[in-house]
């Protein structure tokens, strides 16, 4: 099964202001690792780079710096081709995903034939109501025939998952996948993931604003604010006990996760500072001082990742003597044992430009 890769990636977007030409750093420096049976949620507020980070590795846009990488269990590197069939991407509006002018079979067979997984009629037809009755859409034959919009929401996201699975998906981004969903079929749909997940044993991708279903259902978190990682770690620990300022924001902000009935969007977003917010890219320090309740001189400078517990780090100077920087183990994701420490690592050697 694939395993992706992701190191020091970073993403710039051109600005323009009438003549002034500057631009956003969108993404700055993140760096993880997808592994076989393993989630990986990334979380944070609106605009805090999760999707730009995803349609990087979807191919959507171009990286401005740093790699993706998929390997094959052998450790061979997984070329174009086969890229293209593993890496696979689920959207979080599945009204807009869909083309009403189809049928639901036409937007299976269609990857099924384009990724050379199905050749005659019969062998396709088959295997597109293998692919609804794997996602729980029956009976398939009837499913099949319809058009999204004799669908509901629910229903057409079950196809576009089945339409990621249909080029024989390994690794799974899914981008808010239930946030434009009734809030009472969200679990269904995640746990419909969840189930794919452990038959097929994929690496996947969960993009959230909702603290509580990323820490049910992800092993891993990490938590993005500006374009960077501030806290990464077990999901457990990064939900129970936070240690970043932004995450503890977060994390008490966040609805009840026992709460039955109520929209659990989470993460009320934290207030922005007069004067505009420090940017990515344009700052060498921590872009979230100017919010942030613990600010000292020393936040100008760009904090290293700080080793907070057991594969657990947070890009916060409150953390520098307690036990060092992260060093070796800092890759979330890449299971409970220790991982390498990649090159571009988003350290305070390593400033945004
Ligand atoms: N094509 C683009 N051109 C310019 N700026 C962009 C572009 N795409 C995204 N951005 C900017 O990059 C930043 C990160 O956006 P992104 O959509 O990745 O955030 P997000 O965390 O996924 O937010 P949301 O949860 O609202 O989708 C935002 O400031 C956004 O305005």
């Amino acid at each position: 099964m694939t395993r992706l890769q992701v190191r020091g990636l970073v993403k710039d977007f051109p600005l323009r202001s009438g003549l002034r030409r500057s631009r956003l750093r969108a993404v700055d420096n993140v760096s993880f690792t997808l592994t076989p049976g393993r989630t990986v949620a990334l979380v944070g507020e609106s605009g805090s780079g999760k999707s730009t980070v995803a349609r990087m590795i979807a191919r959507l846009e171009r990286p401005t710096a740093g790699e993706i990488t998929a390997t094959a269990p052998d450790g061979g590197r997984v070329g174009d081709r086969a890229y293209r069939d593993h890496v696979q991407m689920v959207f979080q509006d599945p009204f807009a995903s869909l083309n009403p002018f189809h049928t639901v079979e036409h937007h299976l067979a269609r990857p099924l034939r384009l990724h050379g997984r199905a050749r005659g009629g019969e062998e396709t037809r088959r295997l597109v109501e293998r692919l609804l009755e794997r996602v729980s859409l029956t009976p398939a034959p009837d499913i099949a025939r319809r058009r999204p919009h004799e669908l509901s929401g629910g229903q057409r996201q079950r196809v576009a998952i089945a339409r990621a699975l249909a080029p024989g998906a390994q690794v799974v981004i899914a981008d808010e996948p239930v946030s434009m969903l009734d809030v009472s079929i969200r679990l269904g749909v995640l746990n419909l993931l969840a189930r794919l997940q452990r038959e097929d044993d994929l690496a996947v991708l969960y993009i959230t604003h909702d603290l509580a279903t990323a820490r049910h259902f992800s092993d891993d978190i990490l938590v993005m604010y500006r374009g960077r990682v501030v806290e990464r770690g077990p999901a457990d620990e990064v939900i129970l006990g936070p240690r970043h300022p932004y995450t503890r924001i977060l994390a008490a902000a966040a609805p009840d996760p026992e709460a039955r009935g109520r929209d659990r969007t989470g993460g009320a977003p934290v207030p922005e500072p007069a004067g505009g917010p420090v940017l990515p890219g344009n700052d060498p320090g921590c872009t979230f001082r100017d919010r942030c309740p613990a600010a000292t001189e020393i936040c100008v400078r760009m904090p290293e990742d700080f080793a907070v517990g057991h594969d657990h780090y947070a890009k916060c100077w409150l953390y520098a003597g307690d036990s060092g920087a992260a060093g070796d183990s800092r890759d979330a994701g890449h299971g409970r044992t220790a991982g390498p420490r990649t090159g571009a690592g988003d350290t305070a050697a390593d400033p945004a430009p």
